[in-house]
């Protein structure tokens, strides 16, 4: 079908989930071009790590969009720009449908002018809401219960109306919680600032924070604290190339679930990386962070039957421990750079004019 192999834009490839399956393209001999404001990716991900090509910009620009689309044979698009914390997504909802929705708007029209029709889809479980069903299957109702589920499922029926209207083809992965870092130590999770469980208990057990908070111990789970699906990077790393050859060889528009189908509460979650770790990881109990489904857990049989999709790295152990050997990593650079990456402080990283 093609000479060559596809040329593949990867839209947030230098943020933690894209700059991995960037790295599963290149091994499996894609040619990829980065398209990333690098508002909370990395620069030294792409360019020196993997050595990739790397277009600093926002989706919300047509006229860099249309560039692009115009000086490089994009055969297929892998969309993960987006934000991506659930709590900030309640109190800054502006910030959520801006980019999310007005940012991916932007991408599929500037697609659509170049007649670029393959596109791979990060959505999320938080479109589901709070399910009725344990393990989530992909035909569940969704009614999401925060801004940034709901902005990610107005990108799947944008999707849904594209295909019937311009012929458009989707992948769209809804997964469940990334987790871990590389294996080889290349890449991991270095948001700014931190907002999820694991990076955050690891930075406890280094010393940087003094402890770690559990939003929510009256919730109906057995210990009381929220329940969550963990995924290897890496494993959704390798979904996306699948997921690209499914379009790129059968033109058809599909849904995939990506968990593990196993639940961990946030508690277990400290008790583990207690385990991995050695270390003390002090624990304070807060109220419910809002906007947080008790129990998220996914079905992924779809993507293992019609993908052959096989996680390699399904215990939370080996999650914990590549991410905690990432961060021990990422702890020894020089002082200053320690200061810049892992302040707790926060900081306004967006303006959204409202
Ligand atoms: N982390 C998770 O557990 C999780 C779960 C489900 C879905 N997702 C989805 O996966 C995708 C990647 O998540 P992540 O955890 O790697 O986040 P991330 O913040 O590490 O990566 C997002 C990347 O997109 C870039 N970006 C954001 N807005 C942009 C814009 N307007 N123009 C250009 N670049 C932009 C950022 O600079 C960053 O490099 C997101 O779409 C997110 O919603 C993540
Ligand atoms: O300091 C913390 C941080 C988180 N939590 C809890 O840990 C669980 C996991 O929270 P994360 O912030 O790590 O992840 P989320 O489940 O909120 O969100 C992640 O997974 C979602 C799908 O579940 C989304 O897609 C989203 O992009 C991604 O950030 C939640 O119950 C949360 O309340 C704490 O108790 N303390």
């Amino acid at each position: 079908m093609f000479a060559t192999k596809p040329t593949i834009l990867v839209t947030g490839g230098a943020g933690y989930i894209g700059s991995h399956a960037v790295e599963s393209l290149q091994q499996a001999g894609y040619n990829v071009i980065v398209l990333d404001s690098l508002v909370t990716g990395h620069r030294d991900f792409v360019e020196q790590r993997l050595q990739a090509k790397l277009i600093v910009g926002d989706l919300n620009d047509s006229n860099l969009l249309a560039d692009i689309f115009n000086s490089y044979q994009i055969d297929a698009v892998m969309h993960f720009a987006a934000f991506a914390y659930v709590g900030e997504s309640v109190v800054n909802p502006a910030k959520y449908y801006w980019n999310n929705v007005t940012g991916t708007l932007n991408l599929l029209r500037a697609m659509t002018l170049a007649s670029v029709k393959k596109i791979v889809f990060s959505s999320t479980c938080a479109t589901y809401g709070v399910p009725s069903i344990v393990p989530i299957p992909e035909d569940h109702p969704q009614v999401p219960i925060n801004p940034y589920g709901t902005s990610k499922l107005v990108v799947e029926k944008m999707l849904a109306d594209f295909e019937v209207a311009y012929g458009l083809k989707s992948v769209i992965f809804r997964y469940f919680n990334a987790a871990g870092a590389h294996p080889n130590g290349l890449l991991g999770e270095d948001h700014y600032p931190e907002t999820h469980l694991i990076p955050l208990v690891l930075l406890t057990a280094l010393g940087v924070r003094e402890s770690i908070s559990v939003f929510g111990t009256d919730y109906s789970t057995p210990d009381g604290s929220c329940i969550r699906d963990y995924i290897h990077v890496s494993d959704l790393a390798d979904a996306h190339v699948l997921g690209l050859e499914y379009l790129l060889k059968q033109d058809r528009s599909e849904i995939f679930n990506l968990g593990n189908g196993n639940g961990f509460s946030v508690k277990e979650v400290i008790k583990v990386a207690r385990q991995v770790t050695g270390k003390t990881i002090t624990v304070v109990e807060c109220d419910r962070r809002p906007g947080d489904p008790p129990i998220l857990v996914g079905s992924s049989e779809k993507a293992r039957a019609l993908l052959g999709w096989q996680p390699q790295y399904s215990q939370l152990e080996t999650m914990i421990a590549h991410a905690w050997s990432w961060h021990q990593q990422r702890h020894s650079l020089p002082r200053s750079e320690q200061v810049t990456k892992l302040s707790l402080v926060s900081k306004p990283i967006y303006n959204t004019g409202t």
